[in-house]
């Protein structure tokens, strides 16, 4: 497996541009997930480094060996790269074991225990063998598509949003059996999604994708807890932004005095807190009115109204829930991360990174 590495990459149609300067690099033997609206540019780079696209600059490396841009141009099929794209794309007239067989050298095909281990790598009974692609689930038939992409040993596994056709329980148990296949193989992996959540679960790495451009590259704790600027801190999951004032490490906002968890300017700041920092106390607190629960089983999302009418969310054990119009009372566990405070009519400067 080889390390990958994009370099000032860029692509416009017409006029319009889709990837600007993007820079990546994808450690070798490690997962790194695209994260990004959809628009964002997401597609467009995975088909530059699977070679079925150009870049208009910058280049793409595999393994340190220049495989697009600078003048180069190493054809699809001689990159080494497996590529599982988002239903499957089996050959619907081959069995199970002809779709694993296709991604193996020529005189390994009639190898069923090559194809059975194949199937066991991504957590397929080898019953299945024989079974054509429309006689298996979704779920099955994007393990086989794994299985395939892997046969031939690939310097590098793309995988375009494999999951987003399975229902939520599927989806669970296929993410799973992908990730330890690719981690039991040792592959070096990109995976384009639009699902922030599996993006955190899955990779070593999350690229976050905004506008054509990366928005932050980090592994999934640092993203979530310690994101660049606000937009990804909403992108990556559930945001509960304050207006303060910063003196000495702390911050005093609606929230009450909050500790800051990294260092920055006293004055004026904006604050970030994750709705599971919120916890509806029985004693001391700051006052908010419940306005709506979200019930998810093990846990909700109760919509808290405070006393300036702001709307924030917490998170609460599904067996101790309060009652929708109810007053409660909020305190805050953790530290608030600071970001630069909106100045009058215009956006906030986007700090350097943490
Ligand atoms: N061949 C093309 N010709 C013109 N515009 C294109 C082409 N391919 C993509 N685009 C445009 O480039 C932008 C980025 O597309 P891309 O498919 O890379 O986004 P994405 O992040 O993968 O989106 P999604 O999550 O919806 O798949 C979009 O505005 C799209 O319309």
């Amino acid at each position: 497996m080889s390390a990958l590495t994009v370099t000032g990459l860029a692509r416009s149609y017409g006029r319009t541009p889709v990837l600007t300067g993007v820079d990546l690099h994808v450690p070798s033997g490690t997962t790194t997930a695209l994260l990004g609206p959809s628009g964002c540019g997401k597609t467009t780079l995975l088909r530059i480094v699977a070679g079925f696209d150009d870049p208009d600059a910058g280049t793409v490396e595999l393994g340190g060996r220049v495989v697009a841009g600078a003048g180069r141009g190493v054809p699809a099929r001689r990159r080494g790269i497996g590529f599982v794209p988002q239903e499957g794309g089996l050959f619907p007239h081959l069995s199970v074991a002809g779709n694993v067989a296709f991604g193996l050298p020529r005189r390994l095909r009639r190898d069923r225990a090559r194809i059975a281990g194949l199937l066991a790598l991504v957590g397929l009974d080898v019953a299945l063998a024989d079974r054509a692609p429309h006689q298996l689930s979704g779920g099955q038939q994007q393990r086989v598509a794994l299985a395939r992409a892997l046969a031939p040993e690939p310097s590098l596994v793309l995988l375009d949003e494999p999951f987003s056709s399975l229902d939520a329980a599927l989806r669970e148990d296929t993410r799973r059996a992908v990730v330890e296949a690719l981690r039991t193989t040792g592959a070096t992996a990109v995976l384009v999604t639009h699902d922030q959540a599996e993006a955190l679960s899955t990779a070593d790495q999350v690229a976050v994708m905004r506008g054509g451009t990366l928005a932050q590259l980090a592994d999934p704790r640092t993203l979530y807890r310690e994101p660049r600027d606000l937009d990804v801190a909403a992108f990556v999951g559930e945001a509960v932004v304050l207006d303060g004032v910063a003196a000495a490490g702390r911050v005093t906002s609606e929230l009450g005095e909050l500790t800051l968890g990294r260092p920055c300017p006293d004055g004026p700041v904006r604050v970030l807190l994750r709705p599971e920092q919120l916890r509806l106390a029985g004693g001391p607190g700051v006052p908010a009115r419940v306005c709506g629960i979200d019930f998810y089983g093990h846990d909700a999302r109760v919509e808290l109204q405070l006393s300036s009418g702001l709307r924030v969310s917490a998170r609460a054990e599904g067996a101790d829930l309060p009652v929708p119009g109810s007053q409660v009372t909020v305190a805050v566990r953790g530290a608030a991360v600071p970001f630069p405070a909106v100045p009058s009519g215009g956006r906030p400067e986007v700090p350097a990174p943490a």
